[in-house]
C-alpha cells in the first residue's frame, strides 16, 4: 500500500493505513525517539532528550505549553496544515480546511454537520476484525442474538473507521473488544429496557464491572464469590478480558488512563439511572454536563496504545490537551445523540439525549432541537480544529500523532453512526 490518499468508492477519500507521524520536527525523528519507538517510551520515561523537551512544556513557565518552541511552530503548522482532500460529493461540502467537510447526515433533512473528512474506508480489513470480535465475543460467553447482534454492530468496522493509523487487524481488535464490551454494558446494564437494563440495579452491577476490569486486591475467602459472579456474566468476562489485551499492547499509565475514563463514564451512567427512577428528567446544561464523563473520549483513550505509541500522562493530562480530547468526545458523542433520538425516545423510560433534552426544556419541535444540538456540535468541531491548530507549537511527536488521532476518529465515529443500522429509523 502507499500512503497516498485515493478516492473511495462512494466518493469518500480512503488513506492508506500506516501513516507514520508526519508533522514530526526532523530533529526528533533523528534521535530515534519517534512515536512507537521502544525509545520514544524509555526516553520520554528515563528524563531522555523527549523528557527535557517536554518537561518546560508541562510544566509551565517562560517554555509553557503555547509559548515554547516557537521555532518549530512553522514545520509544525506546516505539518498538521496537511490533510486528507475533501471529496466534491453532494453530501460533502468542501470547506476552507482540507481536513474538514460539511456533510448531510441521517436522512438528510437537518443541516449538515462539519466534520473531519474520513480517512480510510477498508470493508476487507473491517471484515477480518469484526470476523476475530465475535470469535472473541463467543469465548466471553455471548450466545445466539447476542452474537448477532455484537456482528451486526460492527465494532470492527468502528476501529477500521477511527483508528487509521495502524492496519494490524490485531491492533485494531484491541479497540472494537473494549468498545464492544462498553456498549455491551450500555446496553444491557444502562440503556435497554427491554434487554433487562433497570436504573435500580445500574450502580452495583457498574461496581461490579470496575473490579472486573481493575483487579480488586487478594482477599481471601472473599475472593471467589467475586470470581464466580465476575465468570457468571458474558458482560463482566468480555471487559475484564478487553483489558488484560489491552495490557499487552499499552503502558501501566495508558491501561488506568482507561479504566479510570471508563470509570467517571459510569457516574454519569448512574446519574442518568437516577433521572429515569425519579422520572425527574434534567435540563439540557445539566445533561451536558454530565455527558462530559461519558463522551466517546473514552473510546478516544485508545488512539495512542491501538497506535503503539504513548502521549506522556503529563501531557496528556494538560488542560489544553484535555481540552481538545473533551471536544473531540463530545462532538462525536453529539453525533450519536443526533441519530439516535428515535431510538432512545422510544424506550419505556426514555434515555437522556441533547435533542430530546433541548426540545423539552425549549418546549420546541425535534427539528429545531436538532438544529440547535448539530450548530453545538459544530462548534466542538471548530474549537477543536482551531486548538488543533494551537497546539502545533509544542514540541512533542506523540502528541501531534494523538491530535490527529483524534481528529480521524471523529471523521471515522461519523461514518460509523451514519452508516450503521444501529441508528437507522425506518420513517
Ligand atoms: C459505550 C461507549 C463506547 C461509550 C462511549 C460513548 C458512549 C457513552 C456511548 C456511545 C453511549 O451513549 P448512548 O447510550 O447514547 O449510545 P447509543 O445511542 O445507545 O448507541
Amino acid at each position: 500500500m502507499t500512503a497516498e490518499a485515493t478516492q473511495g468508492p462512494a466518493g469518500r477519500v480512503s488513506r492508506a493505513p500506516g501513516r507514520p507521524v508526519e508533522a514530526l520536527p526532523a530533529g526528533l525523528l533523528a534521535t530515534g525517539l519517534a512515536a512507537g519507538t521502544p525509545g520514544a517510551m524509555a526516553g520520554a520515561a528515563e528524563g531522555g532528550p523527549l523528557d527535557m523537551a517536554l518537561s518546560g512544556v508541562v510544566r509551565g513557565g517562560p517554555s509553557g505549553l503555547g509559548t515554547s518552541a516557537a521555532r518549530l511552530a512553522a514545520h509544525l503548522t506546516g505539518g498538521l496544515a496537511e490533510a486528507v482532500p475533501a471529496p466534491p460529493t453532494p453530501s460533502a461540502t468542501p470547506t476552507a480546511n482540507p481536513g474538514y467537510v460539511e456533510r448531510e447526515w441521517g436522512d438528510g433533512t437537518a443541516s449538515p454537520v462539519y466534520v473531519p473528512v474520513v480517512e480510510r474506508i477498508d470493508d476487507a480489513l473491517a471484515d477480518e476484525v469484526d470476523d476475530r470480535l465475535v470469535r472473541w465475543g463467543e469465548q466471553c460467553g455471548f450466545q445466539g442474538e447476542e452474537l448477532d447482534q455484537l456482528r451486526r454492530a460492527g465494532f470492527g468496522r468502528l476501529a477500521m473507521l477511527t483508528h487509521t493509523d495502524t492496519d494490524d487487524p490485531e491492533q485494531l481488535l484491541i479497540a472494537a473488544r473494549l468498545n464492544a464490551a462498553w456498549w455491551a454494558a450500555d446496553d444491557l446494564y444502562a440503556d435497554n429496557t427491554d434487554m433487562g437494563a433497570t436504573p435500580a440495579e445500574l450502580p452495583p452491577r457498574l461496581a461490579l464491572a470496575m473490579a472486573a476490569m481493575d483487579p480488586v486486591a487478594p482477599a481471601g475467602e472473599f475472593d471467589e464469590p467475586l470470581e464466580e459472579a465476575v465468570r457468571a456474566e458474558p458482560v463482566l468476562v468480555a471487559l475484564r478480558s478487553a483489558v488484560k489485551h489491552l495490557e499487552r499492547a499499552g503502558t501501566p499509565a495508558q491501561v488506568q488512563r482507561i479504566c479510570y475514563s471508563t470509570f467517571t463514564m459510569f457516574v454519569s451512567w448512574n446519574t442518568y439511572a437516577a433521572w429515569r427512577y425519579t422520572g425527574e428528567y434534567p435540563p439540557a446544561w445539566k445533561y451536558l454536563a454530565t455527558r462530559q464523563h461519558d463522551t466517546f473520549a473514552t473510546s478516544m483513550t485508545l488512539v495512542d496504545p491501538v497506535g503503539g505509541y504513548e502521549v506522556p500522562a503529563n501531557l496528556y493530562y494538560d488542560p489544553r490537551v484535555r481540552r481538545a480530547i473533551t471536544q473531540a468526545g463530545t462532538a462525536s458523542v453529539l453525533i450519536n445523540d443526533l441519530l439516535s433520538v428515535a431510538k432512545d425516545a422510544a424506550d419505556e423510560n426514555p434515555v437522556c439525549n441533547m435533542v430530546l433534552q433541548i426540545a423539552a426544556d425549549r418546549n420546541c419541535s425535534i427539528e429545531e432541537a436538532t438544529e440547535a444540538t448539530v450548530t453545538l456540535h459544530n462548534k466542538f468541531v471548530r474549537d477543536f480544529e482551531e486548538l488543533h491548530a494551537e497546539l502545533a507549537v509544542v514540541p512533542s511527536p506523540e502528541l501531534h500523532r494523538f491530535l490527529r488521532g483524534l481528529r480521524a476518529w471523529m471523521g471515522g465515529g461519523f461514518e460509523w453512526h451514519n452508516t450503521n443500522p444501529r441508528y437507522r429509523t425506518e420513517s
